[in-house]
């Protein structure tokens, strides 16, 4: 169970994040669309507590994640992992490493200096990776791999910290459209069997349809629709993006498009 409650984050005189407030009762698949700026970012950085909040309460079973230090905050982080647009990995290292990386806050300074890891933890990895369809990578280094593949690892490392919530910052956003759909639907899968729940900042309505089972839209820092795929009509996304009536919802589609040159757009590219 999941309730924000009122999260606000200043940067000066500015909110960036003001007075959000929902509530998750299970482990469902949140999308959270807005136009840059928005404060989806910052939303999700105080989520897993790499930025603090000026005022308010996330509870997570009970437990107020804002107010935790230290330690408690560290369990919390390895609980709430992220993925990020640009995955985040260490190119040179092969790609089983990264994904071991994922639990090098469980390990001594002497392990972590010999690159030493325990034999069922490594099963794990190749396990895990194996799961996202990537195992015959391992051995290479991640800066060989595609974007889409690259994005696999990142989502392999935050399996094996084994959270109870995994929060994507636009996961997609640096991926071709054939790319995105791989790793969008890893994320779902990963939701659905293992009843993770996932909170994805996106930048594309179809996405947020297709994948989630509730949309927050955010325009200025606020909540400014919460609801389903099926009530996030071409009028609401109008209002949570702030445009006019020259709003063209095709375009910021990131289907796989039957021309197969086509570039996917953003809405942001819409509204400029
Ligand atoms: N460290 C910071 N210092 C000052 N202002 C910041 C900082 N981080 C974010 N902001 C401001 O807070 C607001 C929200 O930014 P945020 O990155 O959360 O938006 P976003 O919806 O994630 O946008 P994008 O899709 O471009 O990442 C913006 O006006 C941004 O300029």
């Amino acid at each position: 169970m999941l309730d924000v409650k009122d999260v606000t984050r200043m940067f000066g005189t500015k909110a960036a994040v003001d007075r959000v407030s929902f509530t998750v009762t299970g482990p469902a698949f949140v999308g959270i669309i807005g136009r840059s700026g928005a404060g989806k970012s910052t939303f999700l950085r105080m989520m897993n507590r790499l930025t603090d909040a000026t005022f308010g309460q996330i509870m997570v079973d009970g437990t107020d994640i804002l107010a935790l230090r230290g330690a408690q905050a560290r369990a919390w982080q390895s609980q709430c992992a992220m993925i990020f647009q640009q995955f985040n990995l260490v190119p040179r290292m092969d790609v089983a490493s990264n994904v071991l990386h994922g639990i090098l806050n469980r390990r001594s300074t002497m392990q972590t200096m010999f690159n030493l890891w325990p034999r069922a933890d490594i099963i794990r990895a190749l396990e895990i990776l194996d799961r996202l369809g990537i195992a015959e990578q391992a051995p290479k280094r991640t800066e060989a791999l595609s974007g889409g593949q690259q994005q696999r690892v990142a989502i392999a490392r935050a399996l094996m910290q084994d959270p109870k919530i995994i929060l994507a910052d636009e996961p997609i956003a640096s991926l071709d459209p054939m790319n995105a759909q791989i790793v969008m639907d890893a994320l779902k899968k990963i939701n659905v069997e293992d009843g993770r729940m996932v909170i994805a900042n996106l930048h594309t309505l179809d996405t947020a349809r297709r994948y989630c089972d509730r949309v927050i839209g955010m325009r200025d820092g606020r909540i400014v629709f919460d609801g389903t795929p099926d009530q996030l009509s071409t009028g609401v996304a109008r209002d949570i993006y702030g445009a006019d009536a020259s709003f063209n919802e095709s375009a910021t589609s990131t289907a796989i498009p039957t021309d197969a040159t086509a570039d996917r757009v953003y809405a942001d590219a819409m509204l400029s």
